[in-house]
């Protein structure tokens, strides 16, 4: 699949603007069947009662005639379509009246037939193109045509997808014109405080491209799931995909959004308003352990979880999802937790587990085993003779600590660890007092979050992720979750993070868990 590559940074683009049948979801289908049922019964009548036949509704009659357009638009445009002319009417006429808004009536009441008996498919893809754009800042609209669109979106449970929706109803509210004017795509960019100039149109219809490319658009990305790409791109299109999945967006780097942590509010004085969030919204808590569930220690083995800290979270996981997302072995750290309810990502996120048999290692990552391996033999054997130095084997990465060798020795690990790391084709990463080496793979801790939220069915608008980390690979988490979550970094230090909040040490963090934790037993 070749990709397109949009990058609202660069592009400048502070808006995105969908179309709902056809882009967001497979509901043109219920539509064509509604219009089809309807035309086939009003010709079979009017054909009868006038003894003589008329051309049959095909299925091209709504790509060129109807789709894209509003309701009792797409009526007159068929009927046109078959030099049948019927009055206007009043949209309030029965669905039985012979007149465009009756028709129109008989129409809606075929969909919603469909509707409460079909369901609403919708494409995945351009669910997760738009949930990552709003991340990244963007703004997004829904325009459709359709008078169903609330209905659609709530079926799909995707009320909470858009920052504005422009549909049937309010076209006819505030009198735009629908597609192909440009009308309700400029009123949705508006509402967005955005120009048409630094928006795009998504759109699978022709009359939809056409009003893109009148509106003056930045862009018209026309979706073909039909084999009309010709005639999307002759209508206004200036791209054409099959799939969303096709659009690759450029994340906004940590370091243009990073702060200064002693600027950041502390996150125990917000905790009434953190935690007021949840009232209505769901959490999905997400926690480091080294330096955040315990203080960091000397040796590794010696990081032991206070049973304060466990019962916390054995009570905050049985009122939301807790997942705790290590550097460390996946079961090293899910031994030190104890607590069978949680979920566990290990070696910085290569290496998940989970209840009820949730169970992912990376794909590529197994391909790094043997390397690892041959890294830890080399550096095994580099680092003998250094007191203090300890080398610590986790399943898809290696650590080497220095936090007990003397200072003067400390260069010679770093050459070490950098040595072994390129002979074996694996990246280097930094901790507190650690050297890290690990599969050379565009993973992270902030992408295992992401892959859990999607995994755990926790991407819905009313879930608010918060993670709580101390170290540099926590940055990525922070990253991940800057614009639809809360990321706290323990810190007592000076040190710029994507993080919002900050609690001082690990005392700190247990007080907030628990704040959090009475907070949701209140609530449920
Ligand atoms: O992602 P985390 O759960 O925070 O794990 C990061 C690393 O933590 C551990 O090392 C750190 O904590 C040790 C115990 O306090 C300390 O001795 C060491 O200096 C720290 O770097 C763990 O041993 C590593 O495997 C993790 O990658």
């Amino acid at each position: 699949m070749s990709r397109t590559r949009i990058d609202p940074n660069e592009e400048g683009y502070a808006a995105f603007i969908f179309d709902l049948d056809g882009v967001v979801t497979r509901t043109a289908r219920l539509h064509a069947v509604a219009w089809k049922r309807l035309f086939d019964e009003y010709l079979s009548q009017r054909s009868s009662r006038r003894n003589g036949s008329i051309r049959a509704f095909e299925d091209d009659d709504y790509r060129r005639f109807i789709d894209g357009k509003p309701r009792y638009e797409g009526v007159r445009s068929f009927l046109k379509s078959r030099k049948i002319t019927l009055p206007y009417g009043d949209p309030a006429d029965p669905p039985d009246r012979k007149t465009i808004c009756g028709l129109g009536n008989r129409k809606n009441l075929l969909f919603q037939e469909q509707l409460a008996t079909g369901g609403v498919e919708v494409f995945k893809s351009s669910v997760a193109f738009i949930r990552k754009l709003r991340r990244l800042g963007v703004k997004t609209a829904l325009v459709s045509s359709s008078k169903n669109a609330a209905a659609v979106l709530d079926a799909a449970g995707l009320v909470d997808l858009f920052d504005v929706r422009l549909d049937g109803v309010e076209a006819e509210r505030f009198s735009l014109r629908g597609k192909p004017h440009p009308d309700t795509f400029l009123e949705a960019a508006r509402r967005l405080g955005a120009t048409p100039e630094q928006s795009v149109v998504v759109e699978d219809a022709i009359a939809g491209v056409a009003a893109g490319k009148a509106g003056g658009f930045a862009l018209v990305i026309g979706v073909d799931r039909t084999g009309q790409a010709a005639e999307l791109e002759a209508n206004g299109a200036d791209i054409v995909i099959e799939d969303l999945a096709e659009l690759k967006v450029r994340p906004i780097s940590s370091v243009q959004r990073s702060k200064a942590a002693e600027a950041l509010p502390d996150a125990l004085s917000c905790a009434a308003g953190i935690c007021a969030l949840f009232a209505e919204k769901r959490p999905a808590v997400f926690l480091d352990y080294d330096g955040t569930l315990t203080p960091i220690v000397t040796r590794p083995e010696l990081a032991v979880l206070s049973a304060d800290m466990r019962a916390i979270l054995a009570e905050l996981a049985s009122h939301c999802s807790v997942a705790i997302v290590s550097g460390r072995d996946r079961a090293d750290v899910a031994h030190l937790v104890g607590l069978e309810s949680l979920v566990y990502a290990g070696s910085h996120g290569f290496d998940i587990a989970g209840p009820g048999g949730l169970q992912e290692e990376h794909e590529g990552a197994s391909a790094f085993l043997p390397a690892l391996d041959r890294a830890e033999t080399q550096l095994r054997g580099e680092i003998a003779g250094i007191k203090g130095a300890l080398l610590e084997r986790k399943k898809f990465a290696l650590a080497v600590h220095y936090r007990l060798v003397a200072r003067n020795r400390i260069a010679h690990i770093q050459r070490a660890a950098a040595g072994a790391a390129e002979n074996q084709g694996l990246r280097l990463t930094t901790g507190k007092k650690v050297f890290e080496l690990r599969p050379d793979l565009d993973w992270d801790k902030g992408k295992a979050v992401l892959w859990l939220l999607s995994a755990l069915d926790l991407e819905a608008g009313d879930v608010v992720p918060l993670y709580i980390g101390d170290d540099n690979t926590d940055e990525d988490a922070f990253a991940a979750l800057w614009d639809n979550g809360i990321g706290i970094l323990v810190t007592d230090a000076s040190r710029r993070t994507s993080a919002q909040y900050i609690l001082s040490d690990t005392q700190a963090v247990e007080r907030f868990l628990r704040s959090l934790s009475e907070r949701l037993v209140r609530r449920d």
